[in-house]
C-alpha cells in the first residue's frame, strides 16, 4: 500500500530530500523537468511541432522553464515561452532558471502578453503556470490565461498540476482553470485525481518518480493509500499442498429473484472462480434449474430452508445481489442481521436498510458494504460531490466498525480505522450491469477462505479491476460474466509473480 500525500507534506518531503540526501533545490526541480521531458518525448515524437510552454513564477513555472530548455536541447526547435508574471515574487529556482534558458538559448523567443501569443491547435501547451502551490481559485489574469489556452484547442500537457486545480479536497463545481490532455505528475499522483469532478480539469495522468525519500514518505501519516500490485501479491495466500474444499470454506451467497436471477449466478460463479472451497446459494425456487444447469457445483439452499439452517456452517454469507425489497426479503435480512455474524452486504440489502434507517445500527461488525454511487446516497444521504461522499463512507466505516466499498471508475475501500484506499485498476470496458454482483461474489469468497473483512475487500477490487483490464486489451467491452470465467487466469498470474 503506498501513502498519499496532500501538498503540504510533499513540500516537507522535498525539504528533506534537499536536505538529506542531499541535493540542491534547483537540480531537484532539473530532475523533475528531466522526468517530465523523458515522458513527454515519448509521447509527442514530432520534433517540428510548436511547443508554447506557459510558466507561472513558482516552482511550477520554474519546471516549465528548465522543460523547454531541455526540449530545445533534444532538438525540439520551436519551442516558445510564455511568462505570466502577474505576481511580485517570483520564487529563486524560478528565476534561476530563467536566467539558464536566457543565456544558454536567447534565440527562445519569450512573450509576456496574450496579444503576442497565437496559438493553433496543432500545438502543444506546457502547462507550467500553477501547480500545487496553488492556495486559492483562478481569478483575473490567470482565469483570463486559463480561458486562452483551454479555447484555442491546442493539445495542453500540464506540469504536476493543471493550472487551477486543486490537489486535494473538495473540488469547486464550476471548474474555471486548464483542461490538460495530460497530466505528468511528480512522485505521486494527487488525491483528487480520484475522484470523478477531475474530469473536467484533466484526461489522463501519468505519475513519473523523481527520487524523493520513499522512507519519509511511508513515515508521514496518511489516511490515503494506493492499493498496489505488490501489496496484492504479497497479501494473497498460494493454495496449499496438502489442501481440500474444506480448506477453503463454504460461502452462501443470498441472491435474486424471478426477474434478477441473473445477479445471483453471477455472484455464486465469481464465488467459486475466485476459489472458496464451496459455494451455496439461497436462491427464489425459480431459478433451481438455471443454477443447477449454469453453475453445476453451487449447492442449493431454498429461502425456507435458511430460516432453520445453522448458519455457522458458513464461513461468510454475501446477501443483496437482485434480491428484491419486498416484505419477504425484508425480514429475511433483519432476520440475518439479528445473528450477529458479518455480512457481506450489496444492492437490495443496502436498499432496505436505506429505507429502514434503524437496520443501520444493526449491520454487525466486521461487514462490509458495497455500494454504488446511488446505493450510497439513498444509504446516507445526497451528497454534492464525491469528496463529501469519501468523508462520509469514512465516518460510516468508523462508527459502525464495517469495511465500505465505494464503487465507481476508481473504487474508494474505506475501513473501520479510517484509512481510504483506493483502488486503479478497472476501466469503462466493465462499466456493464452484473459487473458489481460479480464483486460481492469475490468478497464473500475470499471472506470464506480466511481473508479478514479488509483484505478481503482490497483483494477482490484489486482482481476485479486487475481481469478488466487484462481482457479490455483485446476486447472493447467486459460482460460480467466474462471477467468472471477469467478470475482464475488472474489469480494464477499473481500467484506465479514473486512478491
Ligand atoms: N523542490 C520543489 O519544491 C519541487 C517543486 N516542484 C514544482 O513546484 C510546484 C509547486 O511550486 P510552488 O510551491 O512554488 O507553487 P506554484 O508554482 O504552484 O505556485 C506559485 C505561487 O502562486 C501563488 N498562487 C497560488 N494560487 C494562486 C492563484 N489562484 N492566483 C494567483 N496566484 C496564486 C502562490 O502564492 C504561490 O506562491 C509543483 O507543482 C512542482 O511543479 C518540482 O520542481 C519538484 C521539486
Ligand atoms: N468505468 C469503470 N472503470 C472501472 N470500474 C468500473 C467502471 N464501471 C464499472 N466498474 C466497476 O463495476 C462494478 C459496478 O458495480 P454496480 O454498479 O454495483 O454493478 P451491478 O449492480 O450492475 O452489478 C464496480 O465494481 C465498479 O467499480
Amino acid at each position: 500500500m503506498q501513502n498519499l500525500l496532500i501538498a503540504s507534506q510533499i513540500k516537507a518531503v522535498d525539504a528533506y530530500t534537499i536536505q538529506h540526501e542531499p541535493i540542491k533545490s534547483i537540480d531537484l526541480m532539473e530532475r523533475a523537468a528531466e522526468a517530465f521531458m523523458q515522458l513527454f518525448l515519448a509521447r509527442y515524437t514530432n520534433p517540428k511541432t510548436t511547443i508554447w510552454v506557459f510558466c507561472g513564477q513558482g516552482n511550477n513555472g520554474g519546471d516549465g522553464l528548465a522543460i523547454a530548455r531541455l526540449l530545445y536541447q533534444k532538438g525540439y526547435k520551436h519551442i516558445k515561452v510564455f511568462l505570466s508574471d502577474y505576481s511580485q515574487h517570483a520564487s529563486t529556482d524560478y528565476l534561476k532558471n530563467l536566467a539558464r534558458l536566457e543565456k544558454a538559448y536567447p534565440e527562445i523567443p519569450i512573450r509576456r502578453t496574450l496579444e503576442e501569443v497565437q496559438l493553433s491547435k496543432d500545438d502543444i501547451v506546457v502547462d507550467a503556470i500553477l501547480g500545487s502551490g496553488l492556495n486559492k481559485p483562478l481569478t483575473g489574469d490567470y482565469e483570463k490565461l486559463a480561458w486562452f489556452i483551454n479555447a484555442s484547442k491546442a493539445k495542453v500537457v500540464a506540469v504536476d498540476v493543471p493550472t487551477g486545480f486543486k490537489s486535494e479536497g473538495e473540488i469547486d463545481p464550476i471548474y474555471k482553470g486548464i483542461r490538460a490532455d495530460l497530466v505528468i505528475t511528480f512522485q505521486l499522483p494527487k488525491i483528487n485525481f480520484f475522484f470523478p469532478e477531475s474530469g473536467n480539469a484533466l484526461a489522463t495522468f501519468k505519475v513519473v518518480p523523481i527520487g524523493l525519500a520513499e522512507d519519509y514518505m511511508a513515515s508521514l501519516p496518511s489516511q490515503w493509500k494506493l492499493i498496489t500490485a505488490t501489496f496484492i501479491r504479497k497479501t494473497i495466500v498460494p493454495r496449499k499442498r496438502f489442501s481440500h474444499k474444506g480448506t477453503y470454506g463454504h460461502a452462501l451467497v443470498i441472491a435474486g429473484n424471478t426477474q434478477t436471477m441473473g445477479a445471483a449466478l453471477l455472484s455464486a460463479g465469481a464465488c467459486l472462480h475466485t476459489g472458496a472451497g464451496l459455494v451455496s446459494a439461497c436462491i427464489s425456487a425459480a431459478g433451481l434449474i438455471a443454477l443447477n444447469v449454469s453453475l453445476p457445483e453451487v449447492m442449493y439452499l431454498s429461502r425456507e430452508e435458511l430460516a432453520t439452517t445453522d448458519l455457522k456452517k458458513y464461513q461468510a454469507i454475501a446477501i443483496g445481489p437482485g434480491l428484491g425489497v419486498e416484505e419477504s426479503q425484508q425480514k429475511l435480512l433483519k432476520r440475518l442481521l439479528q445473528q450477529n455474524k458479518p455480512l457481506v452486504i450489496d444492492a437490495d440489502a443496502l436498499n432496505i436498510c436505506a429505507t429502514q434507517p434503524s437496520l443501520q445500527s444493526q449491520i454487525p461488525a466486521q461487514s462490509i458494504l458495497t455500494p454504488h454511487v446511488k446505493e450510497f446516497d439513498r444509504l446516507f444521504g445526497v451528497h454534492h460531490n464525491w469528496w463529501q461522499r469519501v468523508q462520509t463512507a469514512k465516518q460510516k466505516a468508523q462508527e459502525l466498525q464495517v469495511t465500505v466499498v465505494l464503487k465507481n471508475q476508481y473504487t474508494f475501500v474505506c475501513l473501520p480505522n479510517g484509512d481510504v484506499c483506493i483502488n486503479t485498476t478497472g476501466n469503462p470496458a466493465m462499466a456493464q450491469g452484473g459487473m458489481g454482483d460479480v464483486l460481492t461474489g469475490m468478497i464473500v469468497s475470499f471472506l470464506a477462505q480466511g481473508y479478514a473483512a479488509e483484505t478481503a475487500a482490497i483483494l477482490a477490487v484489486y482482481l476485479h479491476g486487475k481481469t478488466g483490464d487484462e481482457l479490455a486489451k483485446t476486447d472493447g467491452v467486459v460482460s460480467a460474466s466474462l471477467l468472471s470465467a477469467n478470475l482464475p487466469k488472474t489469480l494464477k498470474k499473481i500467484s506465479d509473480m514473486d512478491a
